[in-house]
């Protein structure tokens, strides 16, 4: 981009657009790298061919990557011995839960094990995703998978520059698009899965159709193309095993997610006290006792855990 004869915005938008043409969809400017979302798989793009061709090549030497990114980073880390930060910034749709994921596989990369040694630190690190995903991911207008929440992703290193730890921060977590969701969006996706849930969890968290459950029937979105509910339920409490979350926490957190839709199901009518409100039929108070017995589990779980 700092190569452009005239460095303004028309020429820019220009210089973006005919890479793109070509499938170039990362440039520079100066060492920041502008990504534009190709809404298509890419996949000889990210290979690990790929990954093994940005590994200490000098920044700028080849097509602006990622990767390039994420090496240049690792280097000067190994080198000064100082942490580094990657911000990845733009708006809603824009790819950066994408780009994101490809500079931790390429960080995880840099910083593996050999396979004897056991590689659970990064396959945590990088399984750590689609639990995010599921708990804080909702179909928008624009983002069939948009993240409602922003986090920071700490990934830690030996001196020898392999990894050793990793810690996800997350915050700004949407709350009122629990209760909220207009037409064509959908909820936070583990509403959908646990719905989906095989009949033993679904008898065990008290749920059934989606449609029943006001939280979610507000829109007319319950599926997703190309995305099956159910086998992402399963997939979801597989990555909580292998991210450490026990049984006993996971099924905490889903009796939490299920009470939740519960408490959306109850309607209150006027109570006999002054600005007194009571559930308004035997439904609500059914719902109302439902979500009681599910978070009362918890809480006695979360006692039995710290005492
Ligand atoms: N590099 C890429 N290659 C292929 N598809 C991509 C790429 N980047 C983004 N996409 C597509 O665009 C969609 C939106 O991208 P992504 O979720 O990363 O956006 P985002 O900036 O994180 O959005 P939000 O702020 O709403 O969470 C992805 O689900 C994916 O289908």
């Amino acid at each position: 981009m700092t190569k452009l004869a005239y460095l303004h915005e028309p020429g820019v938008l220009e210089n973006l657009r005919s890479r793109y043409d070509i499938n170039a969809i990362y440039t520079y400017t100066g060492n920041l790298l502008i990504a534009v979302n190709p809404f298509r798989k890419l996949p000889h793009l990210y290979d690990s061919h790929m990954m093994a061709q940005y590994k200490g090549a000098a920044f700028g030497e080849l097509s602006p990557h990622p990767f390039a990114v994420a090496d240049a980073s690792y280097r000067q880390m190994m080198n000064e011995g100082i942490s580094q930060s990657i911000l990845v910034s733009g708006e809603s749709g824009a790819g950066k839960t994408e780009s994101t994921k490809l500079l931790m596989w390429y960080l995880a990369y840099m910083g593996g094990r050999a396979a004897a040694e056991g590689r659970t630190v990064e396959q945590q690190v990088l399984e750590s995703n689609p639990v995010l995903e599921a708990f804080g991911n909702a179909k928008t207008v624009r983002n069939n998978n948009s993240s409602c929440f922003g986090k920071f992703v700490e990934i830690q290193y030996d001196q020898s520059g392999r990894i050793s730890g990793a810690a996800i921060r997350t915050y700004l977590l949407e709350r009122s698009c629990v209760c909220q969701v207009s037409d064509p969006e959908r909820n936070y996706h583990c509403f959908y899965m646990l719905c989906a849930a095989p009949p033993k969890d679904i008898q065990r968290y008290k749920l059934g159709n989606p449609r029943t459950f006001h939280y979610l029937n507000q829109s007319n979105c319950y599926e997703l193309d190309g995305v099956d509910d159910s086998k992402e339920y399963i997939a979801t409490r597989r990555v909580m095993d292998i991210v450490g979350i026990s049984n006993d926490e996971q099924d905490a957190i889903f009796r939490v997610v299920a009470a939740i839709l519960h408490l959306g199901n109850i309607e209150f009518k006027k109570g006999k006290g002054i600005d007194s409100s009571v559930p308004k039929d035997e439904i609500s108070w059914l719902h109302l006792k439902t979500a009681a017995e599910l978070l009362k589990c918890t809480t006695s779980l979360i006692w039995t855990g710290t005492s």
